[in-house]
C-alpha cells in the first residue's frame, strides 16, 4: 500500500525544492499549484467562473488567465482572495483526489501531496503524515522577493494571506528546517524518508 506524505509550508519556504528531492528518491508528486493552473486553463469551468466574477480584464490576449494581474489583486485584497478560493477549491480538490486515487491504483510506493493550503483545506485526512518546510520570516521574505522579483511589501502581503508558521509547525508530524544550505535540508529529508519507507 502506498504511503501518502503531505508536504506543505509557507510561500517560498522550499516545498518544491523538497519535492524535487523526494521525486529523485522515487516519490510520485501531486502538485496543488500545478492542479490550480490546470483548473483555470483555457475553456475550463474554472476559468469561466473566475472571469464571471473578476471580469474579462483578467484574460490575456491569447485567452489564458493573466495570473500575474490576478495575483497582484487578490494577494492585496483578502475578500477577493477568499472569493477566488470559493470558486476554485472544490475543482482543485476533486482533481487532487482523482490523481491520488489513480496513483494508489498504480501502486505507487510513496505519494506526496504538495499543497500550500494543506491544513487550511484539511488534506491531512488523506495523509499518513505531514511534513512542514519551515524558514524564519526574514528568510522567507528574502527568498520570496528574490524568486518573484517583488517588493518587501508585496512579499509581506502574500505571507500574511496564509496560516501562520507557528500554527503550521504545531500541526506538523515532522518539520524540515530550510534556513541554511540546500545540502543541510537534503540531509534532513533523506533521514526522515529512511524512517517512513
Ligand atoms: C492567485 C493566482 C492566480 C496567482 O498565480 P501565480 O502563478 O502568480 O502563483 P502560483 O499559483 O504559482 O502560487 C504561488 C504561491 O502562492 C501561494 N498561494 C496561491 N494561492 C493561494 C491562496 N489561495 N491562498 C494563500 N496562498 C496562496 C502558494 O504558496 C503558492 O505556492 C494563483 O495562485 C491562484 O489561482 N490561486 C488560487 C488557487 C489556490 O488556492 N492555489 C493554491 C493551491 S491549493
Ligand atoms: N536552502 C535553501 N537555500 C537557499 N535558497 C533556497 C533554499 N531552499 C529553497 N531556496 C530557494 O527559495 C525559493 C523558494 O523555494 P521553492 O520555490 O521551493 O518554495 P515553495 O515553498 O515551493 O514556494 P511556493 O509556495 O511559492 O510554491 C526558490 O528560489 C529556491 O530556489
Amino acid at each position: 500500500m502506498a504511503y501518502v506524505l503531505g508536504l506543505t509550508g509557507g510561500i517560498a519556504s522550499g516545498k518544491s525544492t523538497v519535492a524535487d528531492i523526494l521525486r529523485s528518491q522515487g516519490a510520485f508528486i501531486i502538485d496543488a499549484d500545478q492542479v490550480a493552473r490546470q483548473v483555470v486553463a483555457p475553456e475550463t469551468l474554472g476559468l469561466q467562473r473566475v472571469i464571471s466574477v473578476f471580469g474579462r480584464s483578467y484574460l490575456q490576449a491569447d485567452g489564458s488567465l493573466d495570473r500575474k494581474k490576478l495575483g497582484a489583486y487578490v494577494f492585496a485584497n483578502k475578500k477577493a482572495l477568499e472569493q477566488l478560493n470559493m470558486l476554485l477549491q472544490s475543482l482543485i480538490q476533486a482533481e487532487i483526489l482523482q490523481q491520488l486515487q489513480a496513483a494508489q491504483e498504480r501502486d505507487e510506493r510513496l505519494i506526496v501531496l504538495e499543497i500550500p493550503l494543506l491544513f487550511e483545506y484539511h488534506y491531512e485526512k488523506y495523509c499518513d503524515a505531514v511534513l512542514v518546510v519551515n524558514v524564519p520570516y526574514e528568510v522567507q521574505c528574502e527568498r520570496l522577493m528574490q524568486r518573484d522579483d517583488i517588493s518587501l511589501a508585496a512579499a509581506q502581503n502574500k505571507i500574511a494571506q496564509q496560516m501562520s508558521a507557528e500554527k503550521r509547525v504545531a500541526l506538523a508530524d515532522k518539520v524540515i528546517d530550510n534556513t541554511s544550505s540546500l545540502e543541510n535540508m537534503k540531509t534532513q529529508v533523506l533521514k526522515y524518508l529512511k524512517n517512513i519507507i
